[in-house]
């Protein structure tokens, strides 16, 4: 027996399934009693200016929430301001316990971000077509306040009075409308009827999926989805609003996936089978996958153990979705985002650091290809599931079919929240038979967290709402989730398997013995590697960032110091401003890494090359390396390391992801040393250029060399190095002959700056007069973030040919 396309005839006793989200738990009943809380199930609970522009002047700040009158519940974008902001500081950048703070604490992996994000799809799809409020979410007078400021982030001021706010259609109890199946069914890939998967299915071709290629890359062989005028991909079902590269890239690999098993049928059965019975078949081992990868890996890292085995199908539960889960537990996802996303290559050097809005790009995912997206997401740790949200998605700037949107995600599940009377947090957990919360200390032991709670809601537990009560509660041990959140998505995981008639392992679905087995022993990454091109390596695990990036510290370890800071011959009086090169240092030759960190070198006697690095810090570390590969793997270091005004220098050899290992050799020669208290640190080494048989990179003539860099200013035990980090690849004899440098090289760094500035240009010059102005506004923002990648491009090329792009 095959699925239907809407999941009907799947309970045989209601054949027809509904689709408002249901309210079971809490259940029903509740809803209407629930403390004071839109009981009318009409209006919205009341706030200032009731969702329009007009809030009084008295109550138009975030900070008068604390006096709001008893009636009142807080402006959304008040509660996303004090509650979700991360109002980091300037220097924060170079911060590590405050980088440390919103990382997830397991090392998850963006994997789960986005396979969670993927597997949303298949379950829930609101309909928010109901009544609109042109000035739903009012931005308050004191917002800036409560806007990040690290030094390379956008403007994240927001220029405009409110936000628009669209209901959802009202129905008779405001649970909201699904547009999906309550199944694990692949809604997403195949679409919920027959005109959706009409566009996506490539019929008469052995049961087939639409995917071309449409490059020569080896990537592109494998197949991408087919494109609308926008460029978009055109999927059986798209969430029109998040989608980006990331998730599109599990969308494509379980297309690879069913082709692929449509091929390998195809050798057993041949003609014998018709063109649909090869489709099903292979709809039905996907849907067997997804099944399979989402209850055992996905929930597996989300609840610290997946659920209990399989123990059959349940004819008395309803299939539907709680509309608990889909307006407060699943949006947990939005916690987890981070600003910035590093795209590796296989060495897992930087290629690009992409924002948040950039990853719906459409074209991005065929210039980075699949496997580099893969490695990107794996290697890169996601936000802590916590009442933090990253600044770019409290001012976000969504992209679908050519059309821009400003909006804050975070002030949109608060009112969403409110749209779909949702119970208050006491009473939701009262109701799922959890204790109340009677202190602050019963949500958390976080006192910030206490305190942000308790200034979003007047000091009044039973106000606080469902969704920051839920984020703001300790996790259960091991998991990623506080009770409240961890029953609701384990009750709805729960429900979605055993009210599944043709769940992979029922016997009504008819997979045979043979197939549940392969089913049980693939993992997701086994899928992504056969369908992808073999050239790449995938850590063992992908939803944990692995192995750790953590170095021991110097000071740990007990070998003599060669190169002891006692024995300098310290001459202070050569250096008087240490961030001017020194007259025999050639003016060329220096590159900044960042602000606070530059390096400069000479050449000496055509056998030593001499490093001056000068960092505006005099307690952290800072370390540069060679490797002639293009890549951290067995590439050599310094590693500078100030304590009490003396600068410890040690040299050592690394392995690739691992701890690098201090070397007994030391050919690393100490040879001046500034320390100004407070101020900065200035060191000046020299090695060899050559040196045979030691684990030193050459430096020769006429080849470019990858010198690798990492930093931290504010801490000198040496540990994870967080975004301080990077590669550039140099030629340390170039700057004598600058002139000479084939044209070439040149151009491909011209290329690459102005590669990266068109993606937003050309965007920019598609919004046609008919558009709203504002969104005009928002398209120069976008121009403005990608130009500062571009730009930096293009300097280097005009100015230090030498230093290419190192982001
Ligand atoms: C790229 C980052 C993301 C963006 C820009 C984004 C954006 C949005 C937007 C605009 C909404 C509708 C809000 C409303 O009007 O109520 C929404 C809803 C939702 N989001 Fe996200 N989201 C992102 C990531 C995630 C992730 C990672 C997850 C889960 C792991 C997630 C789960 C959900 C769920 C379950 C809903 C409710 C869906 C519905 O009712 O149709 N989101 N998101
Ligand atoms: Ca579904």
């Amino acid at each position: 027996e095959y699925r239907t396309l809407n999941g009907t005839y799947n309970n045989l006793r209601n054949p027809i399934l509904s689709t408002t989200l249901a309210r079971e738990n809490p259940p029903v009943s509740f809803f209407s009693n629930s403390a004071n809380f839109n009981n009318d199930f009409q209006s919205l609970p009341a706030t200032p200016g009731n969702y329009s522009s007009l809030v009084p002047t008295n109550l138009a700040s975030c900070s008068s929430s604390a006096q709001l009158p008893e009636d009142l519940y807080p402006l959304p974008r008040c509660v996303s301001n004090i509650i979700g902001s991360v109002r980091a500081n300037l220097t924060d950048v170079y911060n590590l316990s405050t980088l440390e703070k919103f990382k997830s604490k397991r090392k998850i992996s963006h994997i789960s971000t986005f396979w969670g994000f993927f597997a949303s799809f298949d379950l829930i799809a609101g309909d928010y077509s109901g009544d609109s409020y042109p000035t739903g979410i009012y931005i308050p007078q004191d917002d800036r306040s409560y806007l990040s400021s690290f030094s390379q982030g956008p403007n994240l001021a927001i220029d405009v009075a409110s936000f628009q706010f669209q209901r959802s259609p009202s129905t008779s109890n405001l649970a909201g409308t699904n547009t999906a199946t309550p199944f694990v069914d692949g809604s997403q890939l195949y679409g919920i009827n027959l005109e959706q998967l009409l566009r996506v299915r490539d019929y008469g071709n052995r049961g087939k999926m639409l995917l071309i290629s449409n490059n020569d890359s080896e990537d592109s062989k494998f197949g991408y989805p087919p494109k609308d005028i926008n460029g978009e991909y055109i999927f059986g079902y798209t969430a029109t609003k998040g989608r980006n590269l990331f998730t599109d890239t599990f969308y494509i690999i379980f297309l690879r996936e069913h082709n692929r098993k449509c091929d390998q049928l195809w050798d057993i059965h041949g003609n014998n089978w018709s063109d649909d019975t090869y489709f099903q078949e292979c709809r039905k081992w996907v849907i067997g996958l997804l099944q399979h990868i989402s209850f055992y890996e996905y929930l597996g890292i989300s609840l610290g153990s997946p659920l209990p085995s399989y123990d059959g199908y349940d004819p008395y539960l309803e299939p539907s979705i709680d509309t608990f889960f889909a307006t407060v537990t699943y949006r947990y996802g939005h916690s987890e985002i981070s600003d910035y996303y590093d795209i590796v290559n296989n060495q897992g050097n930087i290629l690009t650091t992409l924002p948040l809005t950039s990853l719906q790009i459409p074209h991005l995912l065929e210039s980075y290809g699949i496997p580099t997206l893969i490695l990107s997401m794996a290697l890169q740790r996601q936000e802590e599931i916590d009442i933090y949200i990253a600044d770019m998605m409290r001012k976000f700037i969504a992209q679908y079919q050519n059309q821009t949107e400003e909006m804050d995600i975070f002030s949109l599940d608060v009112i969403r929240n409110r749209d779909h009377a949702i119970p208050l947090y006491n009473d939701a957990r009262e109701a799922m038979g959890l204790r109340r919360a009677s202190e602050w200390s019963d949500i958390t032991n976080d006192t910030e967290v206490q305190q942000r709670l308790i200034s979003a809601y007047s000091n009044d537990i039973d106000k606080v709402e469902a969704f920051f009560g839920g984020l703001a509660e300790d996790h259960v041990k091991g998991s990623d989730f506080g009770e409240l959140l961890y029953k609701s998505f384990y009750d709805q995981w729960l429900s979605v398997r055993n009210s599944d008639r043709l769940w992979y392992e029922s016997p009504d679905a008819e997979y045979s013995k043979e197939d549940i087995a392969e089913i049980n022993n693939t993992t997701l990454s086994q899928v992504i590697k056969r369908n992808t091109p073999n050239t790449y390596q995938l850590p063992s695990n992908i939803w944990i960032v692995q192995p750790s990036t953590s170095l021991k510290s110097v000071s740990d370890l007990t070998i003599p110091n060669p190169n002891s800071i006692n024995q300098l011959n310290t001459d202070s009086s050569k250096i008087n401003d240490p961030l001017l090169f020194q007259s025999d240092y050639p003016p060329l030759n220096h590159v900044s890494i960042s602000d606070t960190f530059k390096v400069h070198w000479k050449i000496v006697n055509n056998n030593e090359i001499y490093f001056r690095l000068t960092v505006a810090s005099t307690s952290g570390w800072f370390a540069i390396g060679f490797s002639d590969q293009d890549s951290m793997i067995t590439s050599d270091m310094i590693i500078f390391r100030n304590t009490n005004n003396n600068i410890e220098v040690r040299q050592y050899k690394s392995d690739g992801y691992i701890t690098p290992e201090l070397l007994n050799e030391q050919q690393v020669k100490v040879r001046n040393v500034d320390v100004k208290s407070g101020v900065y640190s200035l060191v000046e080494v020299s090695r060899p250029l050559e040196a045979k048989g030691s684990s030193l990179k050459p430096i020769t003539e006429n080849n470019l060399i990858t010198m690798i860099y990492a930093w931290n200013p504010s801490n000198n035990i040496i540990t994870y190095h967080a975004g301080n980090k990077g590669s550039m690849k140099m030629d340390f004899f170039a700057s004598t002959k600058i002139d000479e440098m084939e044209d070439k090289k040149r151009k491909n760094l011209l290329y690459h700056g102005i590669g990266m500035f068109s993606v937003w240009a050309v965007r920019f010059m598609k919004t046609s007069g008919s558009y709203m102005k504002k969104h005009r506004n928002l398209q120069i923002l976008g121009v403005f973030i990608v130009a500062v990648f571009g730009g930096i491009a293009l300097a280097i090329s005009e100015k230090y040919i030498l230093t290419p792009h190192g982001m």
